[in-house]
């Protein structure tokens, strides 16, 4: 039975009309919690005194800052401790606009959104070179230079003796303690909610694969810099807009406030609210900005139970409050899910797959009637990688035809996939050239080869961990979603439209490949036989016009084996896509290939139709030993 037959068949049973199951069927019901969280907030807050007045709101501003790190550190997994520049930035671009402007916050936001999102873009740029652990070192630096500056530009932040901020303005009306409490609440609800926007869709999930997947991820189509360039753009607006809050919040703004260790305590809120959790960013700012005001009683011995709270905390419940509330609804909630489920397997149905596959092949279309149906071609002239001293491919020339499909064969260490990798740009290639159709592929990198239609499979496992079997099919049309970031973020009909096809497609293609009953799986949960499954759906499910396939048989039993090459080679004669199979397992590739070529060390031995290769001196030696 296919997934959306379970949820169907979910619905219609008699519990599916409780409540609790009424409202998990309400579109945007996460943005209902979250309006009765703040109305509730809003009703309680006529009691409050002007002082809790201030501590709820500062807790609000610092749950805009943690959920900008949700997005960049929960999602994207580059941390940051150079927030407090960004916050030193929202601050200072609004005290500039209400002094030299008459708006008031209407204004101030704009600037400080502006300033905040080009700062973040600034210090993101780097990341379009280094990796993220560097990334996060130069986020320091900023934050020290950052920081001097403020004190250096005394004019507009007063050095050191630091500057009055001039009362809430919104619109003309001045507003009290408490009404900068309400307009922190309803800029915190759009920033969440814009947030939430953008971290379910495209942009979410191409994030999580570059997080958790970076390799994968590039093979996707997804710029690795370019992601979290974006991802700091986004997190500094929203920082530069809890700025605007902050200093009329304290009134009084010195540079020496945004130090190192305001990053830090930003960054230590997302972590123990839980950094994949918008929500978490709340929790975590109760924790560490409200819970220290609430244990003022306690004197200093408050630090001592805040302490061991945070200990506590990160050893029970590593992913933060969020990930360890979460968790405990999975377990104990109304829809608990199954003890955690050992490995989930399929069974093979080499039979059926053969059946389908003799008439997937009997149906075949012509290499000219496959690439105008996808297929392209691919064309290998001379080209050599090498390694140090090591010629992993020595001059290699091939061609494939349209629509057709190559098995790549060899001994280990034959330079198999480091072809591939250099196909689709993984590798740079130290002579010849590599074309796609008309294309040279050089100097691509792989995120565009795959706009030209190159998608390819893992030797290793190359899963998004945490991510379901449905996500990783919607994250394999990462380069053919539809729309983008601003649709997404507005949610506009193009965006809905977009992935209500994506969701479509990704359930054919899960139904293709046998995997419709697991959709709602997370990877980790499933047997490796099922995850190689996985990974070339991931590949296959955006129609490819050239396919890679790395030994997607590897660690398989023979049937298992069978049935998951039957099954993409159905699904690829079917669009017509070529596809280029490294396999060790050669009975397979001769039954199932058009045309074998074999390498060794690095050089083609053998290249014509199975027959003729299975008879060649040559092949026999090198790969069977003789
Ligand atoms: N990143 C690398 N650095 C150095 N040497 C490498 C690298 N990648 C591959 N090689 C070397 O290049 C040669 C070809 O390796 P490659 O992985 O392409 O072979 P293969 O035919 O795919 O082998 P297998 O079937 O075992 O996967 C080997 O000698 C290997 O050690």
């Amino acid at each position: 039975m296919s997934a959306p037959d379970t949820r169907q068949e979910a619905a219609t049973r008699p519990g599916g009309r409780s409540p609790i199951a009424l409202l998990r069927r309400l579109p945007g019901r996460d943005v209902l919690v979250a309006l009765l969280a703040i109305l509730v907030v809003l009703a309680l807050s006529g009691s409050l005194t002007g002082y809790q007045a201030y501590v709820v709101t500062v807790v609000v501003i610092f749950t805009i800052i943690g959920a900008s790190h949700t997005l960049l550190f929960g999602a994207a997994g580059q941390p940051s401790v150079g927030h407090a520049a960004l916050l030193g930035a929202g601050v200072y671009a609004g005290i500039a606009v209400s002094r030299h402007t008459t708006f008031g916050m209407e204004g101030e936001f704009v600037a400080a959104i502006v300033v905040g999102a080009l700062i973040g873009v600034v210090i993101g740029l780097p990341s379009l070179r280094i990796g993220s652990l560097y990334l996060a070192i130069a986020t320091l630096a900023l934050c020290i230079v950052a920081q001097q500056i403020f004190f250096e530009w005394t004019d507009l932040t007063g050095g050191g003796a630091g500057t009055q901020v001039s009362p809430p303005k919104l619109f003309g009306a001045v507003y009290t303690p408490l009404g900068l409490l309400y307009i922190a609440l309803v800029v915190m609800g759009i920033a969440l909610l814009f947030a939430r926007n953008l971290l379910r869709g495209r942009q979410g999930r191409a994030w999580n694969a570059v997080r958790t997947s970076p390799l994968a991820a590039s093979s996707l189509g997804i710029s690795l810099g370019w992601q979290k360039v974006g991802a700091f753009g986004v997190s500094g607006a929203m920082v530069g807009c809890a700025g605007v809050l902050y200093a009329h919040a304290v009134n009084y703004v010195s540079p020496s406030d945004f130090s190192l260790e305001l990053s830090i305590v930003t960054l230590v809120i997302a972590i123990i609210g839980g950094q994949r959790y918008l929500w978490g960013a709340a929790l975590g700012a109760i924790f560490v900005e409200g819970l220290p005001e609430m244990l003022r009683t306690a004197g200093e011995f408050r630090y001592v139970i805040y302490g061991a709270v945070f200990v506590v905390v990160m050893i029970f419940f590593p992913e933060g409050f969020a990930g360890g509330i979460a968790a405990l609804w999975r377990r104990f909630g109304p829809r608990r899910s199954a003890p955690p489920p050992g490995p989930v397997e399929l069974e093979p149905t080499a039979t059926l797959v053969e059946a389908e596959l003799a008439r997937s092949v009997a149906a075949e279309p012509a290499p000219a009637a496959a690439a105008e149906r996808g297929g392209v071609g691919l064309t290998v002239r001379d080209v050599r990688v090498e390694f140090g001293g090591v010629t992993a491919v020595d001059g290699v020339t091939l061609d494939v035809a349209p629509g057709t499909v190559v098995g790549l064969v060899g001994p280990n260490g034959a330079g198999k996939t480091t072809l591939l990798n250099a196909v689709s740009g993984f590798v740079p290639v130290t002579g010849g050239e590599i074309r796609v159709g008309e294309h040279l592929l050089a100097p691509r990198r792989p995120a565009q080869r795959r706009a030209l239609g190159v998608g390819r499979t893992f030797q290793n496992l190359s899963l998004h961990e945490g991510m379901t079997v449905l996500e990783h099919l919607l994250i394999g049309q990462h380069a053919v979603a539809g729309y983008g970031p601003v649709g997404q973020l507005f949610r506009m009909p193009a965006y809905v439209r977009g992935e209500r096809l994506l969701r479509q497609n990704a359930l054919e293609t899960a139904e293709l490949l046998g995997l419709a009953d697991l959709v709602d799986e997370r990877v980790e949960n499933l047997a490796y036989g099922v995850q190689k499954r996985v990974d070339v759906a991931r590949a296959v499910v955006a129609r490819p016009r050239l396919l890679l396939l790395d030994e997607p048989a590897a660690g398989l039993t023979p049937d298992e084996g069978d049935d998951l090459v039957g099954r993409v080679l159905v699904h690829s004669r079917h669009v017509g896509a070529t596809v280029v199979l490294v396999e060790h397992n050669i009975e397979l590739v001769m039954r199932v290939a058009d045309r074998v070529v074999a390498l060794n060390f690095g050089r083609v031995i053998a290249d014509d139709v199975p027959d003729v290769v299975r008879r060649q001196d040559d092949f026999v030696e090198a790969y069977l030993g003789g």
